[in-house]
């Protein structure tokens, strides 16, 4: 399924309505289903306002908030920019729903200092250009409750002032912190130009409301992607689930090899190896985690004699001599197992010329990136990745706030999950030893970087709920399992 325009959301809305379907009842699926979603996302808080406009989309969040009163036992409000006889007429039967005794037209004394979650319902994809007043107004004071009382911002469809086709972000603007997309993404949010006003996307399933069509944009979620969900067979065993070999760390950065280890362990390596130079192997085997092994490795042409079913190769390798950059190269190029390349391997990629193909994996951050292809460099990220892929065979999983994971001939992936807290390091040697498990484990390298990035940016949102605004990558490589569990059963 790919992501829509409005004028393909409407005619897929158009489409319900003609199998039967009223528009009463999409929105009662979709505000029910966006309930859910706000609960499961935010389970430590019990608190949400609504700020809403007078079109559908302040419908779905009069009913999201119905949800969270009745179901989870959430205190509500809202906080409404028109007075009630300018609602659309569906609203006004939520509204009655509700059983709220506020004066809705004013500005509600709200106590802050325990979590509160302010649902943005100003604008759906009924907007047109930028807020105009009332609802400026009211964007402008969702803006400061966020800056000033901590609040946290959810957009029902979209960021109110944001263009959904285009992802253009209008003056004043709503900031959500999340957008929970009702039926099918909006192609405009997937833009990394929008990535700020926009936050991490979530999709809210409605029964009839999917789109089929061809695009050049999907979203990774697990509404519509289905690699990584078979469950193990009850007489599964290390050796199906896969070796990962880890080719990383030196003496002065052995933590970033422990961090992709742990990565690949809690990413469900069956059998997970370090592979490090002896001038390495002290630093590591002081802390290495019980299930992993290490094996001293000065000649990286000697992994090509062992068995194992994938490569992560490349954190905290450091400075290397040149013979061993020459075996390395030689891996590169000869193993017949499926390589992730990261870090330090992609800046010796970045400095000799080597043909890749479908079996590598390239996991940069934007730095690396741009080391690896300065020829690309002022074009967005999204037309980089493309280009990028369009020469070469590898796949390509470019981190940053929405990353992308791109292939040649395939449509382009935008990850829905992650936070700002987990912006530190380590978090990117998790990410290559979660991916590197996936990848021994027999999924395809493009599905591995998918499910690679959503697995780890949703952890990092767990362990951000349970600790606070941070997640170290050792906080978020506790979330793993969680995060594949929720995978599997769709809960985020
Ligand atoms: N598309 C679908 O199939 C479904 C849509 N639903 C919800 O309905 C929403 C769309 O609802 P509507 O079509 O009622 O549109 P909106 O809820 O986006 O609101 C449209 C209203 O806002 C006003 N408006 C437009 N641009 C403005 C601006 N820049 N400043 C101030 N006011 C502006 C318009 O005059 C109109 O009165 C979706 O985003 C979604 O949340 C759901 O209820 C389920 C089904």
């Amino acid at each position: 399924m790919a992501a829509v325009t409005v004028s393909q959301m409407r005619k897929i809305e158009s489409a319900a309505m003609a199998r039967g379907l009223s528009e009463a009842e999409l929105m009662t699926m979709a505000g029910e289903a966006l309930g859910h979603a706000i609960a499961n996302r935010f389970p430590h808080i019990s608190c949400a306002i609504a700020y809403i406009g007078k079109g559908h989309n302040a419908g779905d969040a009069l009913i999201a908030l119905r949800v969270l009163a009745e179901e989870f036992g959430w205190q509500i409000g809202v906080r409404a920019a028109y007075p009630q006889d300018q609602w659309a007429t569906l609203m006004q039967s939520q509204r009655e729903g509700l059983g709220l005794d506020v004066p809705l037209e004013k500005p509600l004394k709200i106590q802050l200092g325990s979590g509160i979650v302010l649902i943005d319902g100003l604008l759906g994809i009924g907007a047109r250009g930028a807020l105009k007043e009332p609802l400026v107004e009211m964007a402008r004071e969702m803006r400061t409750l966020r800056e000033r009382c901590g609040v946290v911002v959810v957009s029902v469809d979209l960021p109110s002032g944001v263009d959904p086709d285009s992802g253009e972000v209008h003056a004043d603007s709503v900031t959500a912190d999340m957008t929970f997309m009702i039926g099918c993404a909006k192609r405009g949010l997937l833009a990394s130009t929008a990535v700020n006003a926009v936050g991490a996307l979530a999709l809210v399933e409605v029964e009839g409301l999917s789109a089929d069509e061809e695009c050049d944009l999907d979203i990774i979620c697990p509404q519509i992607m289905h690699f990584g969900k078979h469950p193990r067979e009850f007489d599964f065993h290390k050796g199906k689930a896969g070796r990962v070999a880890i080719v990383a760390g030196s003496a002065e950065f052995s933590g970033a090899a422990l961090i992709t280890a742990l990565g690949a362990i809690r990413g469900g390596g069956g059998l997970v190896t370090i592979y490090a130079r002896e001038a390495a192997c002290a630093a590591l085997r002081s802390r290495l985690p019980l299930e992993v092994m290490l094996k001293s490795c000065d000649d990286p042409r000697l992994l090509l004699l062992e068995k194992m079913d994938a490569i992560v190769l490349g954190p905290g390798l450091g400075e290397m001599t040149s013979e061993y950059e020459d075996g390395i190269l030689t891996l590169v190029r000869e193993t017949p197992v499926p390589l992730l390349i990261d870090a330090d391997g992609l800046n010796l990629l970045s400095r000799k010329n080597v043909k890749l193909d479908a079996r590598h994996v390239l996991t940069p951050h934007p730095g690396e990136f741009k080391r690896l292809a300065p020829e690309l460099e002022g074009l967005s990220r999204e037309e980089a990745a493309h280009k990028f892929t369009a020469e070469n065979e590898a796949i390509l999983l470019l981190k940053g706030g929405r990353t992308i994971v791109a292939q040649n001939g395939s449509t382009m992936r935008v990850n829905s999950t992650g936070t700002p807290g987990m912006s530190n390091g380590g978090q990117g040697d998790l990410l290559a030893g979660v991916t590197g498990a996936f990848l021994a484990g027999g999924i395809t390298g493009f599905d591995a970087a998918s499910l690679g990035a959503w697995v780890c940016g949703y952890a990092a949102e767990l362990a951000v709920n349970e600790n606070g605004e941070i997640s170290t990558a050792t906080q978020t490589a506790e979330k793993i399992g969680a995060a594949l569990a929720a995978w599997r059963r769709k809960l985020r």
